[in-house]
Parts: structure tokens; C-alpha cells; sequence
């Protein structure tokens, strides 16, 4: 067991200090109380408290000064300041000088609680993201890849060992989970880094404006092909082109995709020579191609062509380690694009965050972070700064991340938390869920979620309502 977090409280009233040290005690924390600065201060060098909470208005030596004093003693030691209600802008003027947060006088119990919660909280993210600063300084980093996973140094191997070479590669994974992040790591580490980087997306474009995309047009092969243009392809000579959800090509696009792989030249569109191209295909796709060739929908001379290598991005849920650490990443990432360096995720937020099974894996992540950051008036991200749908109560913890839980524990999930949005009030869960009574005492019953005599038996007639209703 860690120590228990260590408080000073500091008021002239013994009345005060009294009610505190019983507050925070039963919170867990270790309290130690002074009567006047100076005995504060002389308990403070010998117990480095965490959180000094003290009265701003005290014979002699008052708050304002002990704050400056502790700041300058005792930097790691966060001070709440106490104050009457009316001189608030002494307050402010603390918090200006560097006190962590105030408190009203007279005294609301659940803001004491709270707000020293939050300082504790702050100090240990503090210490905690420091370390995973450092973590992510030294060891895991690739590029701009932040990830410490089995799948992700994997992921790192092979692009060191397909960079320098020249071949065609397959980039697999699930939306968001970083494709064309390792296509651009590939180009960056390759010997035609020097090169043009372009990426196309085929998945948004119409066919006939992907291939003049990617291949260009001659003036006039169209209308509104009002000059020749260089395709993207050209484009890209001497560097790499990255084609990403290629499992959207059209089938004609695909076999003139084929021939400049095969024979590294183009025709634009509308034009009748060709043109020489020396470029590296990278290629995406969140789809199963391979799938997609057994079932007659993708070229398989040009999946085996594009397949030379293939590298495949784990989902972020297989990956759970790498959570704490791009979460950490992306908080430094967007505070400091907010003027917000020091931001860091509470231990309830990280363990939501950690929990929760990313559908749109890193990008999902990375926007959750950033709205976050945004969203957050406290140097520190709280659960309630992230969206509904990490704080609901995943839908069964016992499950494999595969996203995927039975109806059964769909339903039994589902139940429950009508319940308790219900104050367990079974007549109106049933009314909310649409279902007789009986049957939902029966579902109860089902999930060994009825306590046993609580549930009356019903009689016949309800049971014939209940069975009716089930079979509608
Ligand atoms: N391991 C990682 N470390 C840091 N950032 C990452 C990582 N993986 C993905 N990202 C970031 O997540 C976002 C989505 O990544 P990217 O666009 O490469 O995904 P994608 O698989 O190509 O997505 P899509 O299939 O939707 O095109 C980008 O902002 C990217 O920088």
C-alpha cells in the first residue's frame, strides 16, 4: 500500500481545523493542523505535505504570505487557499501567485473533498506524466509513432527493413489505425526520401476523376479538360505514391493500375504515349483483399503484385499498452497547440480511456484528447471531460476486446443501467423498456439479478400477458 496522501490545514480557529482534520481524515488522507504560519511552516519542513490548505486571513504571518514561503521552501507542495465569501479577489490574487485552488468560507464539505481530491490528483499526475514523458522520449518512438506494443514494434521492424528497398507494399489495418503514418515513415526512411511524398485517397473520389487523378489528363480529352495536367503518378517520379483504400479501385482502374506497376510507365487520359514513371507504390486498405480476390471483386494479379510485402497495423484495442501512452502523447501534442503544456489525464480518466474499446482506434483517440484538452478548465483531464460514450459502463468487462458481446449481455447490461437510471424502480424501468412488468422480473431472474424474495410470483394472468407480449 502506497502512503496515504499527507495534508496541513492551517486556520486560527480550532473550530475550523477541527471539522477539516475530520473531513479529510475520513477521506483517507494523513492531516496534520497548525494555528498560526509559522508552526505551519516549521510542521511542513519536517512532513513535505503534499496539499497545505489554509485561511488567507490569520493573525501575523497570514495565507498569502505562507504561500510565498512554501513556494519557495517547498515547491512541490500545492496550496489551497480558504477564504470568507466577499474577499474573493484575495483569492484570486493567490491563485495568481501560484496557490493550486480556493475554497469559501463558510465551508461546502463536498467542495473541501473535491478540491483536495484535484490537488492530489493534479501532484500525482504530474509525477506520473513526467515518467511517461520519459518513457516516451527514450525508448518508444519511431518516427512519429508513439507505441511500445508487440504489433507495433513489429510494425517498426518491417518498415526498416522494407524502407530501403524498393518494393510495392500493403499497408492492413482498421480505420484510424495509422496506414498512412507508416507509408509516410516507409518514404521517409527509404533512399528516395528526397523525393515527392503524395498520397491519394480512392476511396472519395468518382471513378472517372480518380483516373485522371492519378494519371492526368491531355487538354481537351475531356470537356472542361481545359489544359494538360500531370497526374498525380507523374507527379510523384522519383518518390513514392501512396494509394490508400485501394479496395475501391474500379476494375478498369485496376488493370491500368496493374501496368504501371508492371511496366513503370502511364498514359494520361486522352493521350496516346507513354510516359515513363519511376515511382513506389505504397498501397491501403482497411478491407480484407485478399477476401476480396477469392470473392471475384479485386484483380488477384494485382493483389499479388501490390502484396510483395505486407505489413498489418493491429487494431488499437489488441494493443491496450499503447493506450496510456498516446493518450499522454496527444495531451502534450494539443496542450501545447493550447497554450496548455503541463496538461495531464487523471487515474479514473486514464483507466475510462484504457477500458474503452476504440472503434476508430488512434485517430478516435486522438480527437477525444484534443476535444478534451480544449474542453478542460483544470491543467488536468477528468472523466468528465471526455464523452459519453468512455464514461458508460463498458457492456461486459469479462469480454474479449473484440467489440463484439452477446445479445444476452447486450440485454443484461442494458437492463441494469435502466435500473439504475430508474432508482431501480422496476414499474418504470418496464414502462421505459417497452415490456410488461413480469417480464422484466423474469429477465431479472434470467441474469441472477433478482435478489431472491424480492419478486413476487405472478399469477396466471400476467404470465399469459407476459408470453403473449414475447412471442408479438
Ligand atoms: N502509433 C501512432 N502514434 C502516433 N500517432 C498515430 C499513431 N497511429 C496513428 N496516429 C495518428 O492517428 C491519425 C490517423 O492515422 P492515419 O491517417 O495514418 O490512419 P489510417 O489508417 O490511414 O486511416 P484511414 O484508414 O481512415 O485512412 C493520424 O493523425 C496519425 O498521425
Amino acid at each position: 500500500m502506497p502512503d496515504p496522501p499527507r495534508i496541513l490545514v492551517v486556520d486560527d480557529d480550532a473550530d475550523t481545523l477541527l471539522l477539516l482534520e475530520e473531513i479529510l481524515t475520513k477521506e483517507g488522507y494523513r492531516v496534520r493542523t497548525a494555528e498560526h504560519a509559522e508552526a505551519a511552516l516549521s510542521l511542513a519542513s519536517q512532513e513535505e505535505p503534499d496539499v497545505v490548505v489554509t485561511d488567507i486571513q490569520m493573525p501575523g504571518m497570514d495565507g498569502l504570505a505562507l504561500l510565498a514561503e512554501l513556494q519557495r521552501r517547498l515547491p512541490q507542495t500545492l496550496v489551497v487557499l480558504a477564504t470568507a465569501f466577499g474577499s474573493l479577489k484575495t483569492a484570486v490574487d493567490g491563485i495568481k501567485a501560484g496557490a493550486f485552488d480556493y475554497l469559501g468560507k463558510p465551508f461546502v464539505v463536498d467542495d473541501i473533498r473535491l478540491v483536495v481530491r484535484r490537488a492530489i490528483e493534479h501532484k500525482r499526475v504530474i509525477n506520473e506524466n513526467a515518467a511517461l514523458r520519459e518513457q516516451l522520449k527514450e525508448r518508444y518512438r519511431f518516427d512519429n509513432f508513439v507505441g511500445s506494443s508487440a504489433g507495433m514494434i513489429a510494425v517498426y521492424k518491417m518498415i526498416a527493413r522494407v524502407a530501403q528497398s524498393d518494393s510495392t507494399v500493403l499497408i492492413q489495418g482498421e480505420s484510424g489505425t495509422g496506414k498512412e503514418l507508416v507509408a509516410r515513415a516507409i518514404h521517409a526512411n527509404s533512399l528516395r526520401s528526397a523525393g515527392p511524398f503524395v498520397a491519394v485517397d480512392a476511396g472519395t473520389l468518382a471513378e472517372s476523376l480518380l483516373e485522371s487523378e492519378l494519371f492526368g489528363h491531355e487538354r481537351g480529352s475531356f470537356t472542361g479538360a481545359l489544359t494538360t495536367k500531370k497526374g498525380l503518378l507523374e507527379r510523384a517520379h522519383s518518390g513514392t505514391c501512396f494509394l490508400d483504400e485501394i479496395a475501391d479501385i474500379s476494375p478498369t482502374l485496376q488493370s491500368k493500375l496493374l501496368r504501371v506497376i508492371q511496366e513503370r510507365e502511364i498514359r494520361r487520359v486522352g493521350g496516346s504515349d507513354p510516359i515513363s514513371v519511376d515511382v513506389r507504390i505504397l498501397a491501403a486498405s482497411n478491407k480484407d483483399l485478399k477476401g476480396l480476390v477469392d470473392a471475384g471483386k479485386f484483380r488477384g494479379d494485382l493483389y499479388y503484385r501490390l502484396n510483395v510485402v505486407t505489413i498489418s497495423i493491429p487494431p488499437l484495442r489488441e494493443r491496450a499498452d499503447d493506450i496510456p501512452l498516446l493518450a499522454q502523447f496527444f495531451a502534450q501534442k494539443y496542450g501545447a497547440a493550447q497554450g496548455k503544456p503541463a496538461i495531464g489525464i487523471s487515474a479514473d480518466a486514464m483507466d475510462l480511456i484504457t477500458k474503452y474499446v476504440w472503434p476508430g482506434n488512434v485517430r478516435e483517440l486522438e480527437h477525444v484528447i484534443e476535444r478534451a484538452v480544449v474542453l478542460t478548465p483544470h491543467p488536468v483531464i477528468f472523466p468528465e471531460d471526455l464523452p459519453e460514450a468512455l464514461r458508460e459502463k463498458p457492456i461486459a468487462d469479462s469480454q474479449p476486446r473484440s467489440g463484439w458481446v452477446t445479445l444476452d449481455q447486450l440485454e443484461r447490461d442494458y437492463i441494469l443501467r435502466a435500473l439504475a437510471a430508474h432508482q431501480q424502480d422496476q414499474a418504470k424501468t418496464a414502462d421505459l423498456l417497452g415490456i410488461h412488468r413480469k417480464t422484466l422480473q423474469r429477465k431479472l431472474r434470467k441474469y441472477g439479478l433478482a435478489e431472491a424474495g424480492a419478486i413476487e410470483e405472478g399469477s396466471t394472468a400476467d404470465e399469459a400477458a407476459v408470453e403473449q407480449e414475447e412471442s408479438i
